[in-house]
C-alpha cells in the first residue's frame, strides 16, 4: 500500500506510516492493544480527527436522507422508503451518539474501542446506502435515477474527503454508494450504461481522492504530532535551560561564595605572612634558611646581630662559613644523619661569628620539603646562649666547690668518688680516700674570730693542694674537714707516704696576715676496694678510721680497719643506751671526799658522775663522758650534774653539815657552748645557795687549748664567786705565761705524778715544782689520787694544802657521805 508516502527517514517515522497505512484498521484489530504502538499518538490523532470530521457530515448525511427517500416517497407512495429513513436515521443517531460519547469519554478509552465507535456505525451507515438503490432503482423513473446517483455520488465525494481519517471503512462506505447504485443504473433505458460507467469511474476518482485526502491528512497529523512533539521537546529543553540555568546560577553563587572565601583566606595568609615576614624580622632569634646544598639564601636582622655577618656578607655563600673548630666531622655527620631522618635536629652547637669569636647556640633545623617529600629548604633557628652558657658554668663551679677555699665541695666529692670507682673498677686498680680533721681548729674560731679560721682553712687548703698530684682530688667537707681522693694507688703504702707528708707539712706554723698559727691535723684513710666499694662506705671507713687517729692522740695518721666498725658499732649503742639512761635517770652523783694534808679533816667534795646499767654494772665516766661530748649529750648531762650537786649542797646545808664546798667537772664542750655562767647563777639562785660552795674543774689542756675563749669564762665564774680549779695539771702544755694571767684558784696535781712520786725522785721533784708555783701565783693546790698515808705524808711535806684519794676515801653516794659524817 502506498496510499501514505513516508515523511520521516526515522523508525518512528516508519510505524506512524505503516500505522496510518492500517488505519482504523489497524485500529480495530484484536491485536491492536497488544502492539507496542498501540498509543500511537498517531493513530489516536486521526480516530479523533474522524469523529471531527465525520461529525459535520452527519447533518448532510440525515438531510440527504430526508430528501432521498422523501423524494421517491412522494413519487411511489410505498413503505419501503419511510422504513429505509427510519434506518438510515437510527444509524445517524447512532453514528451522532458515538460522537458525543467520544467527546465526553475519550480520555478513558483505548483507541480501539474509540476506532470501533466510529467505524462500525459507518458500516451501518454504508450498509443504509447500499440498500438504498437495490430498494428504490427498480421502481424509479430514469431521471429520478439519475438524481439519485448524482446525490449518491455527492455523498461518496464527501465521505472521500470527510472520511479521510479511516482506510477501509471509508473505502467500504464509498463503494457501498457508488457500486449497488451503478449497478442499478446499469438496465436504465438510455444512459444506463454510460452513468454506470460514470459510476464506476466516480468510485475510483472518490476512492482515489480518499487515498489522496488521508495521505495527505496522515502527513499533516504526523507534522502536527511532530510539532507539538517538538514543541514539548522545547519545552522540556526550555525547562531543562531554566534549570540548567538555576543550576548554573547556584553554581556561580557558590562559585562567588567560594571565590570570596579563597579572597578571604588569601588575605588572612597574607596577613598571617606578613606577620610571619614581621616576626622573623623581628625575633630576637637568628633565622637562616638554606638551600639543600646549604648556600645561604636569606638570613634575618637578629642573624646579622648574632654572627656579625650581614646579609650581602652571607646569603649566597656557605654555612659552613659559621663552623667553628670545636665540633669535628663526626657531630656533624651525626647532625645530617638526624636531620635527613628525623626532618629535624635540634641540640646545641659552637660556631663562629665574622670576627672569628666562637660562640654557643642553641639551634634547630628543620628541613622543608615539597609536595614529593623532596627537601627544597633547610631553616635554622638559633640562639646565642653563650652567656647563659659560661653562667651555668659558674652556677656549676658554684655549686661543687667550696666558696671559701675554691676547693670541690661534697657534691663534687661525690662525683668524683663515682667516676674514681667506676675507672679503677675497670682498671682494676685501687685509690685512696683521706680525710683530714684539723686538731683544735675550733679553738681558733673561737678565740681569734672566724675571720683568723677563714684565712687559716685558705692557708691549709694551698698547703694541702701544693702537695697533691694534678690527678688527685681535693674537697673540702665543710669546716675544718678535708678529703683527699688519690687516684692511681699501686699499693696503701702509697698513702700512707702521702699522709706522713701531710703531717709533716704541718709541722710549718701557718703565716697570716695577722697571726701564726701552729696546727696540727689527723688523718684517716680507707683504700678502694680493700674498705669499701661504694662512696658511703668509704667514706664512712675513712671517717672512722679518722676518729681512731684522733682517738689516738691526734697529729696522726690511721687506716681504717674492720675493727674500727666494731668499736663505733658499738660507740653508737653506748650512745643509744646513755641516751636512755639519761631518760630514766640511771645516772647519779658519787662523792669524794678532799681532806685537809694537815689533819685529814674534810674540805670539801668532789661530784664525780656514775652510770649504773644495772646488770652490766657502773660504766666508767671515761667511757661514757667522751660518747656524751660526741654526741652532744654531754650539755644535758653537765645541767644534771650542775643541779643536782647544787641540790645536794642545799640539802646539806639545811641538814646542817656544814657548808661543804663541792667541786663538780666540767668538759671542754661544756664550756665552749653553754652559758656556763648563767646557768650556774641560775641554779644557785633556786637552790638559795651561795656560789662559792662550788668549784669548777676544768682540764688544763681544755684551758690551755683556747685559753682567749676560756679565759673569760672562768673570770665570770670567779667573779661571781665560784672556785676554779685546773684539773690534770701537769699532763696538758700549761703556758705559764698563760696561767699567771687565767682566773684559777687551785691547781690539781695529776694522780700520775703521785703515783710515780714515791718511786721516782724525778716525779717527786715535778710535785714540788708545781706546789711551789702555786703557792707563787697564789693558788690553792690538791693533790689526787692519793692512795697511801707516805704519799700524804710526803705531800704534807712538801706543802701541798688539800689531797684527795682512796687513801682517805672512794667516791661515794651522798648517804654514805652522811652516814659517815653522823658516825
Ligand atoms: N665532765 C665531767 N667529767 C667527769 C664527771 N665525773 C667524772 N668525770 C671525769 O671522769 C673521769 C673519770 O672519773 P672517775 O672514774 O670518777 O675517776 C675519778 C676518781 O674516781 C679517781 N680517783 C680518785 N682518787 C683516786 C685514787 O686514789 N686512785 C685512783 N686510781 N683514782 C682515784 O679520779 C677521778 C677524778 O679525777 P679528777 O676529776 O681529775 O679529779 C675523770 O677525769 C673525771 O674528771 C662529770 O660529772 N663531768
Amino acid at each position: 500500500m502506498d496510499e501514505s508516502p513516508p515523511i520521516r527517514g526515522t523508525a518512528d517515522a516508519d510505524a506512524s506510516a505503516s500505522a496510518a497505512r492500517g488505519g482504523l484498521d489497524s485500529v480495530m484489530s484484536s491485536r491492536v492493544d497488544a502492539r507496542p504502538d498501540a498509543n500511537d499518538p498517531l493513530r489516536s490523532a486521526l480516530i479523533e480527527e474522524a469523529f471531527r470530521q465525520g461529525r459535520a457530515g452527519i447533518p448532510m448525511m440525515a438531510i440527504a436522507m430526508l430528501g432521498m427517500a422523501g423524494i421517491h416517497w412522494l413519487m411511489t407512495d410505498t413503505l419501503i422508503e419511510p422504513l429505509w429513513l427510519l434506518a438510515g436515521l437510527s444509524v445517524v443517531s447512532l453514528r451522532m451518539a458515538m460522537v458525543v460519547l467520544h467527546a465526553l469519554r475519550r480520555e478513558r478509552l483505548s483507541i480501539r474501542v474509540r476506532a470501533r465507535m466510529f467505524e462500525w456505525p459507518l458500516m451501518l451507515n454504508s450498509l443504509v446506502w447500499a440498500l438504498l438503490p437495490v430498494l428504490v432503482f427498480p421502481a424509479a423513473e430514469p431521471t429520478e435515477r439519475l438524481a439519485l446517483i448524482t446525490i449518491i455520488a455527492g455523498l461518496a465525494g464527501g465521505g472521500a474527503a470527510l472520511l479521510a481519517p479511516v482506510l477501509w471503512p471509508s473505502r467500504i462506505y464509498i463503494l457501498s454508494l457508488m457500486i449497488p447504485a451503478s449497478i442499478m443504473i446499469l438496465d436504465t433505458p438510455g444512459s444506463g450504461p454510460v452513468v454506470f460507467i460514470l459510476g464506476l469511474c466516480f468510485a475510483l476518482a472518490a476512492l482515489f481522492s480518499h487515498s489522496q485526502a488521508r495521505n495527505a491528512l496522515v502527513i499533516s497529523q504526523q507534522r502536527l504530532i511532530e510539532n507539538q512533539s517538538l514543541l514539548g521537546e522545547m519545552d522540556e529543553q526550555r525547562v531543562l535551560v531554566e534549570r540548567l540555568n538555576q543550576e548554573l546560577l547556584s553554581a556561580q553563587e557558590r562559585l562567588l561564595k567560594h571565590s570570596l572565601k579563597l579572597e578571604t583566606e588569601a588575605e588572612e595568609r597574607s596577613a598571617r605572612m606578613r606577620l610571619a615576614i614581621s616576626v622573623i624580622e623581628n625575633t630576637a632569634e637568628g633565622v637562616m634558611v638554606m638551600a639543600p646544598n646549604g648556600i645561604v639564601l636569606e638570613v634575618n636582622p637578629a642573624f646579622t646581630r648574632i654572627t656579625g655577618y650581614a646579609s650581602e656578607d652571607i646569603i649566597g655563600r656557605s654555612a659552613s662559613l659559621l663552623r667553628s673548630d670545636r665540633h669535628d666531622d663526626d657531630f656533624f655527620d651525626l647532625l645530617w644523619s638526624r636531620l635527613r631522618s628525623t626532618g629535624r635536629w635540634d641540640g646545641e652547637m659552637w660556631s663562629r661569628r665574622s670576627n672569628g669569636e666562637a660562640f654557643l647556640e642553641r639551634r634547630t633545623i628543620d628541613v622543608v620539603r615539597d609536595a614529593e617529600g623532596i627537601p627544597t629548604h633547610y631553616v635554622s633557628v638559633f640562639n646565642d646562649v653563650t652567656e647563659d652558657y659560661h653562667k651555668d658554668q659558674k652556677l656549676l663551679h658554684q655549686a661543687l666547690h667550696d666558696p671559701l677555699t675554691g676547693l670541690g665541695n661534697r657534691k663534687l666529692l661525690l662525683e668524683r668518688l663515682e667516676h674514681g670507682i667506676a675507672q679503677a673498677r675497670r682498671l682494676f686498680r685501687k685509690f685512696g680516700v683521706l680525710i683530714l680533721d684539723l686538731d683544735q681548729f675550733k679553738a681558733v674560731n673561737d678565740s681569734l674570730g672566724h675571720h683568723v679560721g677563714d684565712q687559716l682553712l685558705c692557708e691549709v687548703a694551698a698547703r694541702l693542694e701544693g702537695r697533691l698530684r694534678a690527678s688527685d682530688t681535693l674537697v673540702r667537707l665543710g669546716g675544718d674537714e678535708f678529703v683527699i681522693l688519690m687516684a692511681g694507688l699501686d699499693r696503701p703504702g702509697d698513702a700512707a707516704v702521702l699522709a706522713h707528708e701531710l703531717l709533716d707539712s704541718f709541722a710549718q706554723p701557718f703565716e697570716l696576715p695577722s697571726h701564726r698559727i701552729h696546727m696540727r691535723t689527723s688523718l684517716g684513710i680507707a683504700i678502694y676496694p680493700d674498705d669499701g666499694t661504694n662512696p658511703d662506705v668509704l667514706m664512712k671507713n675513712a671517717d672512722m678510721a679518722l676518729y681512731a687517729a684522733k682517738s689516738a692522740g691526734r697529729n696522726a695518721f690511721h687506716f681504717f680497719r674492720p675493727v674500727f666498725a666494731e668499736q663505733a658499732r658499738r660507740r653508737l649503742e653506748l650512745e643509744l643506751a646513755l641516751r636512755e639512761a639519761v631518760d630514766r635517770r640511771e645516772l647519779s652523783l658519787h662523792y669524794q671526799p678532799k681532806v685537809a694534808a694537815s689533819d685529814h679533816s674534810v674540805v670539801g667534795f668532789e661530784a664525780l658522775l656514775r652510770w649504773n646499767r644495772g646488770e652490766e654494772g657502773f660504766v666508767p665516766p671515761d667511757r661514757f663522758i667522751p660518747v656524751a661530748e660526741d654526741c652532744g649529750l654531754i650539755g644535758q648531762i653537765g645541767a644534771w650534774v650542775l643541779a643536782e650537786a647544787c641540790g645536794q649542797v642545799a640539802r646539806w646545808h639545811r641538814e646542817g653539815h656544814g657548808w661543804q664546798r663541792v667541786a663538780i667537772n666540767v668538759s671542754a664542750r661544756q664550756l665552749a657552748h653553754d652559758d656556763l655562767v648563767g646557768m650556774i647563777r641560775e641554779e644557785c639562785g633556786r637552790q638559795e645557795i651561795s656560789p662559792r660552795l662550788l668549784e669548777v674543774e676544768v682540764t688544763e689542756s681544755c684551758v690551755m687549748a683556747n685559753p682567749e675563749q676560756t679565759g673569760p669564762i672562768l673570770k665570770g665564774l670567779r667573779d661571781m664567786g665560784v672556785s676554779v680549779a685546773i684539773d690534770d695539771f701537769g699532763t696538758g702544755h700549761s703556758s705559764l705565761a698563760y696561767l699567771r694571767r687565767l682566773p684559777v684558784d687551785v691547781i690539781k696535781i695529776d694522780r700520775s705524778f703521785i703515783r710515780e712520786a714515791g718511786e721516782d725522785a724525778s716525779a717527786e721533784a715535778i710535785v714540788k715544782t708545781i706546789v711551789d708555783l702555786s703557792r707563787t701565783l697564789d693558788m690553792g693546790v690538791v693533790a689526787e689520787g692519793v692512795e697511801t698515808f707516805e704519799q700524804a705524808e710526803m705531800l704534807a711535806g712538801i706543802g701541798c694544802g688539800i689531797l684527795q684519794g682512796y687513801c682517805f676515801a672512794r667516791p661515794m653516794p651522798a648517804s654514805e657521805i652522811e652516814r659517815r659524817w653522823d658516825e
